[in-house]
């Protein structure tokens, strides 16, 4: 059986990288380095049944939810991957509360790297995909060795975005600002071979939507017309859309780059702003859904426009095929007529439900 393609995924950065002169590699490095943690990361989650890494750790993080012990591990394989390489002047984690600077013994550097270690970590037992997303930017504070201020940039200062889902096969898909690549794992060499050169979201996309209905009592009147229409219960849709939620972002968006469609997690009475954050999930896929044709939006503003306020910051989030985003705003639109703040739209309609 031939391999399609010997490309590997070092050789592709390497490549990428030619076309600055003035780069170092140190670039190179951090991605390489990711990627190698993707592979520790994956011979865990194949064997998850196997070895005692199901299950709680027992610590709540930041978010108020219980940590697994594949979060952990996950967020410990990253960070032991990255933290010693010179490149780096800190990180920031899903699962640490607070900026993490570079360990003193070792020297700092000129980017720094935001991460959700496991998403869809509610799947890890279930044996769902699951994946790791992670974010890029270049250092901008004048801290010797680095702070938050770092990491707290909008997502068009992104130097390169990407995630990891742990499927079927593992696929780690990312950008540097040049078009979306995927790579699959080759697990029998232990190598990230391209095959997925240049994607691109299909246009007009297939008519999927994703969106846990089940919050749609605490959604706004605009979000509910929306997911009606797409159903085509409004009476004005001739062709519905189908629905596909596997609830592990990652493998969810990776399906609607692929085939097209979009993902939904709106904001709701319960969650003003959503679920999902900002800087380590909706940014990051965000560059990559634009650099592939798509979009990603609060619901009324450019998800990359943001400009974030606190490293675990939450956002509503609309993303993929660029019309169907569009569409959902047009429908949320309806909320910001009936309410001064959409936020009231919001309340209005939870409380009554
Ligand atoms: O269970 P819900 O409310 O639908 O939320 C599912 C969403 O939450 C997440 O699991 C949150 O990510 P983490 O697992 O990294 O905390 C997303 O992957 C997923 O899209
Ligand atoms: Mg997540
Ligand atoms: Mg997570």
């Amino acid at each position: 059986m031939t391999t399609k393609s010997v490309i590997t995924i070092e050789r592709h950065i390497i490549e990428a990288e030619r076309q600055y002169p003035e780069a170092t590699g140190a670039f190179s490095n951090i991605l390489s380095d990711v990627a190698f943690a993707a592979k520790m990361i994956a011979k865990e989650v194949r064997r998850a049944g196997l070895a005692d890494i199901l299950g709680y750790t027992g610590e709540v993080n930041v978010q108020g939810e219980d940590v697994k012990k594949l979060d952990e591990y996950a967020h410990e394989v990253i960070f032991k991957a990255l933290d010693h390489t010179g490149h780096l002047c800190g990180m920031a984690s899903e699962e640490v509360e607070d900026f993490i600077p570079i360990p003193d013994r070792f020297p700092t550097g000129k980017y720094c790297v935001l991460f959700d270690p496991l998403d869809g970590s509610s799947n890890i037992e279930a044996n769902v995909s699951v994946g790791t997303i992670f974010s890029v930017h270049r250092k901008i504070s004048d801290h010797e060795r680095g702070c938050a201020e770092d990491c707290l940039q909008p997502g068009y200062k992104q130097i390169a975005a990407g995630y990891v889902v742990y499927g079927s096969s593992t696929m780690l898909v990312y950008t540097t600002g040049n078009g979306v690549h995927g790579f699959t794992l080759e697990p029998s060499i232990g190598e990230f071979l391209l095959s997925h050169p240049d994607i691109r979201i299909p246009s007009p996309g297939q008519r999927i939507f994703s969106a846990n209905e089940g919050n749609y009592r605490n959604w706004s009147a605009g979000q509910r017309a929306l997911v009606d229409h797409l159903k085509g219960v409004d009476g004005t849709n001739p062709k519905p859309f189908s629905a596909r939620y596997i609830g592990s972002l990652v493998a969810d968006f990776h399906r609607n780059l692929l085939y097209g469609g979009f993902f939904m997690y709106p904001a709701d009475s319960k969650s003003p702003n959503g679920k999902l954050r900002l800087l380590y999930e909706a940014a990051p896929l965000a560059m990559i859904a634009e650099q592939a044709g798509g979009r990603a939006s609060t619901g009324f503003t450019r998800i990359n426009e943001i400009e974030p306020t606190s490293l675990h910051q939450r956002t509503p989030l609309y993303i993929g095929s660029a019309e169907y985003v569009e569409l959902a705003e047009q429908f949320l639109a309806q909320d910001a007529q009936h309410a001064a703040d959409p936020a009231d739209a919001l309340v209005a309609v939870g409380a009554g439900a």
